[in-house]
């Protein structure tokens, strides 16, 4: 039986509602702090929470390098490790394989490769994807392996990723059989093909999952692309299920792609981008480091509720950024977080109000064209 979805309220394409799992409510549209190594990097998970996250993502490639998948288990799981009891999605390895391990070789069987760490070797099958995923890390929500082809891709390359993943996704489903307690979604690609993402859409349905993440984005294509793609990847996929576009990405990516219909993301750039002093704000991003900042005595921004953005001044974020400080990486790392989740608070409220295109104009006039 899938996790219920329940959507209370549509505006256009964009949708607002809950995911039901057995630990706990994923309220749409939802922002996946990054746990990549069983942590959201320089904050606890208490302070995670505090920011509003229902929800948090890891990732199958680094935590089976480390602490490694029996490890893991013997340790009682994921959640137990990390001490975080709310959902967890972990993305099942072949991404982060082609983009951070050295060498590696893709078959119909499986991605070999050599750890990163260590260049020990490793393999990666869908079957054993999803036993690390389900089995070792016991994570809530779990992605099919696929193949994420490179950008810009040619049509007959695309379509083999494609079909290659279509084929994974089959196999995946077989590991994971039914499962009342853990969702696995499968993930559409097709690069930026439209009949090619139709066919992958068609495919990963007849199959059924509980979820559809939408892959193959926010792989250097820019937001343009990505939005183009967007403009009819969303609706090709069940619309009664959760759409979650993988990676992505920049608060005004996230606005575009809830305006055209997806529910869940999941990106770096919050904590990145915080630990190297840059900050989102309503009224656009900012980098601390700005000789600007070295003497403004006004709180980061005082309408998100976080401790970086209401204690603080950007003068003494400004001197934790230059002195390359601990505290200022976490600060802004926590206040980037805490934004991410404000704007999605504020994205789920407008649909339900049925005001998101007055949303999306007054965001687009407010932080896009404003990026001090
Ligand atoms: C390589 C690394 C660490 O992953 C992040 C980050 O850099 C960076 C570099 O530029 C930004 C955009 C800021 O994010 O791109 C990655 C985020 N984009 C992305 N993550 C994905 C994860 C995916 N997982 C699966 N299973 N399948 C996919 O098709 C897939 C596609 C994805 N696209």
């Amino acid at each position: 039986m899938p996790f219920p979805f329940d959507i209370s309220a549509t505006d256009g394409r964009a949708r607002t509602g809950l995911l039901r799992t057995p630990r706990g409510d994923i309220r749409t549209p939802a922002f996946m702090p990054v746990g990549t190594a069983a942590t959201v990097k320089a904050l606890t998970v208490g302070q995670v929470e505090q920011t509003g996250a229902d929800i948090l993502l890891g990732n199958t490639y680094h935590l089976m390098l480390r602490p490694g998948p029996e490890r893991m288990e013997r340790l009682g799981g994921l959640h137990r490790f990390m001490r975080w009891d709310k959902p967890i999605l972990t993305d099942s390895g072949g991404f982060q394989v082609m983009s951070l391990s050295g060498i590696s070789k893709l078959t119909e069987e499986a991605v070999t490769f050599s750890s990163h760490v260590d260049g020990s070797k490793h393999v990666l099958t869908p079957e054993r994807s999803i036993e690390i995923q389900a089995d070792r890390l016991g994570s809530d929500i779990v992605m099919q392996l696929d193949e994420c082809v490179a950008w810009p891709a040619e049509e007959s390359r695309a379509r083999e990723g494609m079909e290659l993943s279509a084929r994974w996704a089959k196999r995946s489903k077989a590991a994971f059989g039914s499962r009342d307690a853990q969702a696995l979604f499968g993930i559409q690609q097709g690069s930026t093909f439209e009949h090619l993402r139709r066919e992958s859409s068609d495919r990963l349905q007849d199959i059924g999952f509980d979820g559809y993440a939408i892959g193959g984005l926010a792989v250097g294509e820019g937001h343009a692309a990505m939005c183009e793609v967007l403009d009819y990847a969303p609706e090709m996929l069940p619309a009664d299920r959760p759409r979650y576009l993988m990676g992505v990405g920049k608060p005004v990516d996230l606005v575009e792609a809830v305006w055209r219909g997806v529910d869940m993301f999941d990106c770096v750039l919050p904590t990145r981008a915080g630990r190297h002093g840059q900050a989102w704000t309503w009224a656009g991003p900012i980098n601390l480091k700005n000789a600007r900042f070295a003497e403004d005595e006004e709180p980061l921004d005082p309408e998100v509720p976080c401790p970086a953005s209401q204690d603080y001044s950007k003068a003494y974020l400004h001197h934790l950024v230059r002195t390359d400080e601990i505290l200022g990486k976490v600060l802004l790392s926590w206040h980037n977080i805490a934004f991410f989740q404000a704007l999605t608070a504020a994205m789920r409220a407008a649909i339900a109000e049925g005001r998101f295109e007055q949303f999306r104009r007054d965001f687009h006039a407010r932080h896009v064209s404003n990026g001090r």
